[in-house]
């Protein structure tokens, strides 16, 4: 692999991922690197199919273990046709949300076996993991209210209850702090240029000095 990187982010839902996602490729492609932007459940054409099944219906459409298996069917075809191909070029990566969303969502969430995500984990990637995670953190309620005023279809996450978002905010912190090395947890309570600057800060003392 050449110096391609691969930079995630996680958080609850409205912790301003998609923000920070769309500002940092701006600060990166400004810096002349080729940067792709994509984002799970999707990123590739097979990836966005099975998306909708999981992100539009009945909150309990699917048992945890099924949906553990979907994200990861997704994750497979994203990391095969759009995520390794972009590395083998070069390209900095930057994604939104991956793997430790399984984690937090099917397992801290809805009490899926950790050391079977483990498994799904290995079968799907096997060693690979993100260069940098950057774990957007903020207190539930205000996140579902920024959530809320997004509006669309893409809902059936935001209508789980606010216990199940409590323990997902718990899941990353926890994934944070067994693997401080990958991931950086951002305060994501101020206005989105602050919250950038904490993420370019990151960025650039974890991957690259001259990033
Ligand atoms: N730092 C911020 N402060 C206040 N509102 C924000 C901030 N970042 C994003 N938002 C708004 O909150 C909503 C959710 O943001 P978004 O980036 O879509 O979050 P996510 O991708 O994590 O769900 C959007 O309406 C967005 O404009
Ligand atoms: C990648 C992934 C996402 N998800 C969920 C979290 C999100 O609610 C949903 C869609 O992701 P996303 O579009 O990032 O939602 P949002 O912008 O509202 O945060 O999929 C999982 O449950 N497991 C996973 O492995």
């Amino acid at each position: 692999m050449t110096d391609g990187r691969f930079i995630t982010f996680e958080g609850g839902e409205g912790a301003g991922k998609s923000t920070q996602v769309r500002l940092l490729a701006e600060s990166l492609r400004g810096r002349k690197r080729e940067v792709v932007l994509t984002r799970e459940p999707g990123g590739a054409d097979g990836a966005e199919a099975i998306r909708t099944l999981l992100v539009s219906g009945a909150v309990d459409r699917w048992d945890a273990r099924t949906e553990a298996l979907l994200h990861s069917a997704a994750r497979r075809d994203h990391l095969v046709r759009t995520v390794w191909p972009a590395l083998e070029r070069g390209a900095w990566v930057i994604c939104d949300r991956f793997a430790d969303s399984t984690l937090a969502y099917q397992g801290y969430g809805h009490g899926l076996d950790r050391a079977l995500i483990g498994q799904l984990a290995e079968v799907t990637m096997g060693r690979f993991r993100p260069d940098l995670t950057l774990i957007l953190d903020l207190p539930v309620e205000e996140g579902l209210k920024r959530a809320g005023g997004r509006g669309g279809a893409e809902d059936r996450y935001e209508r789980m209850g606010l216990d199940f978002h409590q323990r997902l905010r718990q899941g990353f912190l926890a994934i944070a702090s067994a693997e401080p090395r990958r991931c950086a947890v951002i305060d994501a309570t101020r206005s989105p240029e602050a919250v950038h600057q904490d993420i370019l800060a990151a960025v650039t003392t974890r991957l690259d000095s001259s990033a």
